[in-house]
């Protein structure tokens, strides 16, 4: 995918928000993926990490793969726990909120049109991954950019759970993100291959979606998760 033009920053006093933005927008034009360190507010991801590590309602469900009645759970590739993002918790609001943000500006600066996001919670428990996979197939027109951010606190060398972004199908060594609290990921979800190594202590994050105007927004599925996966 090429970009039409991402315009100059507004001459307006920028918020830190908007800084993160911008950095986002600059990166996705010249490379097609941006890794944003401690982008996240960090009040906002404290409260989220709270909420990802709270499952005393029993949210989590085994991710799958695939879409609608396609969709498989298969352990080989992937066997994260997932809890699906609505707005009935303030937070889960305010987390939505930022993405909107989010979207508006990159509508705004790059021309992407994307109309919808969808993100899930994910837990990755001692020695759970995902395998190397991309986030969408080419002229399906359903995910456009994935936006990954991290939920833990003192990620440390010895902890695994890194993503590996490879470059293209070809790349085999890949560049490896700590999942460090606060750290925003986003990229062309058609272009980009990409896996967890196995954590080795439990490994929180919110991965989400933009779709674009005029992609499929499909229903539920059956089993009550969102489409897509
Ligand atoms: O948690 C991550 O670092 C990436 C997760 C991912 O690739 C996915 O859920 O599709
Ligand atoms: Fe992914």
């Amino acid at each position: 995918m090429t970009f039409s033009t991402c315009a100059t920053a507004a001459a307006v006093s920028p918020s830190s928000d908007d800084l993160v933005f911008e950095h986002i927008c600059q990166d996705l034009t010249r490379q097609g993926y941006s890794i944003q360190p401690a982008a996240l507010p960090a009040g906002l991801a404290q409260a989220l990490a709270l909420l990802a590590s709270d499952d005393s309602h029993g949210g989590y469900r085994q991710a799958g793969i695939g879409r609608g009645i396609q969709h498989l759970t298969d352990r080989s590739v992937r066997n994260d726990q997932i809890r699906w993002i609505d707005e009935q918790g303030p937070l889960e609001a305010k987390w939505l909120d930022w993405s909107t943000r989010l979207r508006g500006y990159l509508n705004r600066r790059l021309f992407l049109g994307l109309s919808f996001f969808e993100s899930h919670f994910a837990h990755y428990p001692p020695g759970h991954f995902y395998q190397r996979h991309v986030d969408a197939f080419r002229g399906q027109a359903n995910r456009t950019l994935t936006l990954v951010t991290y939920l833990n606190h003192d990620w440390q060398p010895g902890d695994g759970g890194e993503l590996v972004l490879y470059r293209d199908e070809q790349d085999v060594s890949g560049i490896r993100i700590t999942p460090q609290m606060g750290t925003l990921v986003v990229f062309l979800s058609e272009e980009f291959p990409h896996e967890v190594l196995p954590a080795q202590r439990d490994r929180y994050s919110i991965a989400g979606w933009f779709r674009s105007a005029g992609a499929q927004q499909l229903p539920l599925s059956h089993d009550g998760q969102m489409p897509g996966r």
